[in-house]
């Protein structure tokens, strides 16, 4: 089987950021209503589900979602296992052979727990400086968000904005051994977007 879905299914009642838009999806048009198709209305936050932040999610400068790259949405990525890590250190990413290492994707405890907000793993601020400054220009991770629900400086946020890092969160990796992959990681084209579901996807090497 060529591709892995690494994204979460978007349902009625799923999780998502305590306060932030709930997901929903209502019929607009009905077949069995006599309508001549079947149309839906969806309604959800940026960051639901599997989704990228844009730099202008925390930066007002940032880079807006239909300004990313395909490039830098897509192509060859490592996964590695940090499933024994509640905080990802800067020792831990100077345990890897990040050598010519793009993208990274990091499976956690958060996927196997449920997309759980209260307590996930995050990145330390020196683990994302590291990242940036090895020249990864792309991390995934299976948890909601790369810092604490309660912090309100989001330094792993801006220490991979620093070095230009994009960010991929609420992956489903639990299902992905570690290895080398093609990811494919779309967000939609949304005009001055913070950030974008995405239907991602690994290919086998
Ligand atoms: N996935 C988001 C979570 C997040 O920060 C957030 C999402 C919706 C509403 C508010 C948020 N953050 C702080 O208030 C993120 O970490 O980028
Ligand atoms: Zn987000
Ligand atoms: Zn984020």
């Amino acid at each position: 089987m060529p591709y892995i879905d690494i994204t979460k299914t978007l349902k009625e009642k799923m999780d998502v950021w305590p306060g932030d838009s709930p997901y929903t999806y209502q019929s607009t048009m009905s077949i069995s209503k006599g309508d001549t198709v079947n149309v839906g209305k969806i309604e959800m936050s940026s960051h639901t589900g599997t989704h990228l932040d844009a730099p202008y999610h925390y930066d007002q400068k940032g880079m807006t979602i239909d300004e990313i790259p395909l490039e830098g949405v897509c192509g060859e990525c490592l996964v590695v296992d940090a499933r024994d890590h509640p905080i990802i250190k800067e020792d831990d990413i100077l345990r890897l052979d990040l050598k010519g290492i793009k993208k990274i994707l990091f499976k956690t405890t958060a996927d196997i727990h449920g997309h759980k907000y209260e307590d996930y793993p995050v990145f330390s601020e020196k683990a994302a400086t590291v990242l940036g400054e090895k020249g990864v220009q792309l991390i995934g991770t299976d948890a909601p968000s790369v810092d604490p629900l309660t912090s309100k400086t989001l330094p792993a946020h801006h220490a991979f904005r620093k070095g230009d890092v994009l960010i991929l969160e609420g992956l489903a990796l639990h299902h992905v051994d570690p290895g080398t992959y093609e990811l494919i990681a779309l967000p939609l084209k949304i005009q001055q977007g913070d950030g974008s579901p995405v239907r991602a996807v690994l290919k086998e090497m």
